[in-house]
């Protein structure tokens, strides 16, 4: 198998088409990773996303700081704990729902003492521009990675609907997913990664695997996941593990680079949707090493080098309940159903957002891993 079918290309620009549920379909049940293309009006937000990012990132630390927040604003690097994206190699932008004042008041489900998603308000940097060549126009930070995310949200609603379409679902169960996402948890990332710092730090060690590693081995903990790169250099160090078939030598798996494909928004499936459709389709573990060929010798004593990776971490209500027998009795083929894997729980118990209270109760991080742990984690039936 090439790394094209690992990673296919799906067409969303006619979402109802069957050709496209068929294709997602496989494409979630083999590797879980696709791109998507036919998304111009995703792509071209996402490129002025880019923009005014590098143009943050580019401020000295004391500017950036002045947005610090832990959850919903600039992180600096080793301004946080993380298992799976280390702490000395990245800095970070984050932005939770832009909600309306009217929505947090009226709504107990956003009254920040009942849930620890909706209890920090999003804290945007002033003040920086990113040119957009084409138009000439400049494109204020709030004002252009908003509109991503509004983006974002539109073409989740599109995919919750082909991902019904791909299960099989009745015709008037379509909506069950975008029922359950009506006020879904969401966080855009703007992820800054130091290659240079990295390579630096590895030329002083004794190397192991996991010094070449910017980001470790690791499933999300979403129900999807979408991640947008540089043009150029598209995925730049992104591996995904695939898993031999069965009959194939027991244990075997083999990391592949995934490819770079322009004007494309690459989408993963994460441990909800696992859950969610029985493990029919894939959480599959994907991690960054540290490419040590992105950069000649002579250009990196130039120009300090960096990964830029927006990421779109998609999940369903916090209290959306995940019960694949649920989904199984929505689709049009009833006989095609398997016992359930995994115990029904609350989305809030399992995603990595809830880590905050985990700490608090001395409990170990879900995201930690290990090349030898199970594939998922927290998701077995006795930890539920
Ligand atoms: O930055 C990337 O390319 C991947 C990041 C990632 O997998 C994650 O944060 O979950
Ligand atoms: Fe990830």
């Amino acid at each position: 198998m090439n790394d094209e079918e690992d990673v296919p290309i799906l067409d969303f620009s006619s979402s109802s088409s069957e050709s496209l549920s068929k294709k997602l379909h496989q494409a979630c049940a083999r590797s879980g990773f696709f791109y998507a293309t036919g998304v111009p009006s995703v792509l071209e937000k996402a490129r002025r996303a880019r923009k005014v990012c590098d143009a943050f990132f580019s401020r000295d630390v004391e500017t950036k700081m002045r947005c610090f927040s832990l959850k919903k604003g600039y992180v600096p690097i080793n301004g946080t704990e993380n298992a799976v994206r280390k702490p000395e190699f990245h800095e970070k932008f984050s932005c939770g729902r832009l909600l309306e004042s009217y929505e947090r008041s009226n709504d107990p489900y956003y009254d920040p003492n009942r849930s620890l998603f909706f209890d920090c308000e999003n804290t945007f940097p002033r003040n920086v521009f990113g040119v957009t060549r084409e138009k000439g126009e400049e494109d204020a930070f709030e004002e252009a990675y908003s509109s991503l995310y509004r983006e974002m949200e539109r073409f989740s609603e599109q995919l919750l609907r082909v991902f019904a379409m791909s299960l099989n679902m009745k015709e008037e169960e379509l909506e069950y997913f975008v029922e359950r996402s009506r006020k879904h948890v969401t966080n855009l990332v703007a992820l800054r990664y130091d290659v240079s710092r990295a390579k630096r730090t590895l030329k002083k060690k004794e190397e192991d695997e996991d010094d070449t590693l910017l980001v470790r081995a690791h499933t999300d903990p979403t129900d999807f996941t979408c991640l947008f790169f540089d043009d150029e250099r598209g995925p730049n160090g992104l591996q995904i593990l695939i898993e031999e078939e069965e009959g194939g030598a027991r244990g075997e798996s083999r990391w592949i680079d995934v490819p770079k494909v322009p004007n494309a928004m690459l989408v993963n499936v994460g441990d909800v949707l696992m859950a969610w459709t029985n493990g029919e389709y894939k959480s599959t573990r994907h991690r960054v090493i540290l490419n040590r060929n992105s950069n000649n010798e002579e250009e990196e004593e130039e120009e300090e080098e960096s990964r830029l990776s927006l990421v779109w971490f998609h999940c369903p209500n916090y209290d959306a309940l995940i019960d694949s027998r649920d989904v199984d009795a929505r689709k049009k083929n009833l006989s095609n159903t398997t016992p359930p894997k995994y115990a029904p729980f609350l989305c809030k118990d399992r995603t990595h957002f809830q880590q905050t209270e985990r700490t608090k109760r001395g409990l170990k991080d879900r995201q930690l891993t290990s090349t030898h742990d199970t594939r998922v984690r927290g998701l077995d039936v006795e930890n539920s």
